[in-house]
């Protein structure tokens, strides 16, 4: 039976996807208050700039007094969609002080202090759910936390950020430059408000640490991660990629340790054969696989970013609230009882692309292959190139079996002190094969 008495919404933010929350509560409203069985109703919008014009809002819902809105006493759900570290912290905590359930898609918040949001949660007896903070609309977090719950992950491998899988995309099949790319991406509303969190790897860092702490039941925190941006990924790296068959990515990959004793979390750009799933993820797409004891490999895809794709699992959070609300209850709290240790980047295992530059002259290749041989990194293959000016230097591209990353680290630290290695052009992990 339809409770009359509706829920009351407040809605912290009302930037890209903010806004799209508010249209969509206000259009679905009758199909929201029938999945729920009861009305929702936007009671309060936190804004910075209360002059702008808000299609579909209520001006008297308007306010710049976050803080006392979440405080109000009769909110029933908060929906976090400000971002940032401060003050999206304190207003959540306050709010689950004040007896309000919370959304929120503030990924960077949850990597970096989860674990003080989930206590709050825990402590007020509240939900702290945040579909949203994850590859957008794709359900990913749901699958992991409740569908997941009686399996095994053992690794989660996709592409979790948008603007850069957008870059990527547009330099690699258009042929566009990097800033036209990013301002395009950046427009649509798929780039954070500093755009520096996408391009760095600490948007895609922040969900790998969120996605292994639910996947393995522990706690990772960003700095645990490993991470690297697309800043350095260059045309003569993607052009590299193409003839080797491959494409160039920017993938989050967290595993299980083959004797289940750690974990390890880590975001950089790597190579993936053109045949591979994730090499056909264009645009602001994710793609993410799941691979569990029992299930074995499941694989989740759609749009990852923008306003209306990250509002869709917003609502969709706000409606599980809203009904564990109702029926006196709670989702999935914390789960990190298997207190797994992260273990360093230097642990990892995996094949690599580097390309030297040397002097073109006889002894270099074996020099060269002398270096990896001492460092137990296996070589798969090499290519020599002259240098179409001459100048006595050549292009070497070596690639390399699996390895550990500390023996590549080392590997590449010795070429460089070889004379005959001029430079080191580029490094790229090689994955998917
Ligand atoms: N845009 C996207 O595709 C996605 C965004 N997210 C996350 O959703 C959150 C919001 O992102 P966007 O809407 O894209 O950002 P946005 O920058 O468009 O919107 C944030 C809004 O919050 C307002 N704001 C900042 N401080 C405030 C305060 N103290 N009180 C009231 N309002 C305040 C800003 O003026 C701005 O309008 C972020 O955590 C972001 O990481 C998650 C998934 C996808
Ligand atoms: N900036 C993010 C937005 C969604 O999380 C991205 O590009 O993926
Ligand atoms: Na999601």
């Amino acid at each position: 039976m339809m409770r009359t008495r509706p829920l009351k919404v407040a809605l912290l933010g009302c930037g890209v996807v903010g806004s799209e929350v508010a249209r969509i509560m206000t259009t679905h409203a009758d199909d929201l208050a029938a999945r729920i069985g009861a009305p929702v109703e936007l009671a309060g919008v936190a804004v910075r700039r209360p002059d702008r014009v808000r299609e579909g809002i209520d001006p008297s819902l308007i306010t710049t007094d976050a803080t006392a809105l979440v405080k109000r006493g009769d909110i029933d759900v908060v929906i976090e969609v400000i971002g940032g570290i401060e003050p999206a912290r304190a207003l959540i905590t306050t709010a689950f002080e004040h007896g309000a359930s919370v959304v929120s898609a503030n990924k960077a918040l949850l990597a970096e202090d989860g674990a003080t949001l989930y206590a709050a949660a825990e402590k007020h007896g509240r939900d702290l759910y945040f579909e949203a903070a994850v590859a957008g609309a794709i359900p990913l977090i749901r699958p992991l936390r409740e569908s997941l719950a009686g399996d095994k992950v053992n690794r989660v491998v996709g592409i979790v950020n948008g603007t850069t899988n957008f870059i990527l995309d547009k330099m690699d099949n258009s042929g566009a430059g990097y800033s036209e790319a990013l301002d395009e991406a950046t427009a649509l509303g798929y780039a954070e408000a500093d755009p520096t969190a996408d391009v760095e790897g600490f948007d895609a860092a922040a969900k790998a640490a969120i996605l292994a702490g639910i996947a393995f039941h522990t706690r990772v925190r960003l700095d645990d991660v490993y991470r690297e941006g697309l800043t350095e990924v260059t045309s003569a790296d993607m052009a590299s990629a193409r003839r080797m068959g491959c494409t160039v990515k920017l993938l989050a990959i967290c595993e299980r340790a083959a004797d289940g004793r750690s974990v390890t979390a880590r975001v950089h750009p790597a190579m993936i054969p053109l045949s591979h799933p994730l090499a056909s993820v264009r645009e602001a797409y994710n793609a993410v696989f799941v691979e569990a004891e029992a299930a074995g490999q499941l694989m989740f895809y759609g749009p990852g970013a923008g306003g209306a794709p990250t509002a869709s699992a917003v609502l969709g959070d706000l409606v599980a609230v809203c009904r564990n609300k109702l029926a006196d209850a709670t989702g999935p709290g914390e789960s990190a009882y298997t207190q797994l240790p992260v273990s360093p980047m230097g642990d990892v295992v995996t094949r690599y692309h580097i390309s030297l530059d040397v002097a073109d002259k006889p002894g270099v290749l074996a020099q060269v292959a002398t270096v990896f041989a001492e460092h137990g990194v296996s070589i798969d293959t090499v290519r020599q190139q002259g240098r179409p000016d001459g100048g006595g230097e050549a292009s070497l591209v070596v690639v390399t079996h699996r390895a550990l990353d500390a023996a590549l680290s080392g590997t590449v630290e010795a070429l460089r002190r070889l004379d005959t290695v001029r430079g080191v052009a580029s490094i790229m992990r090689v994955e998917g094969e």
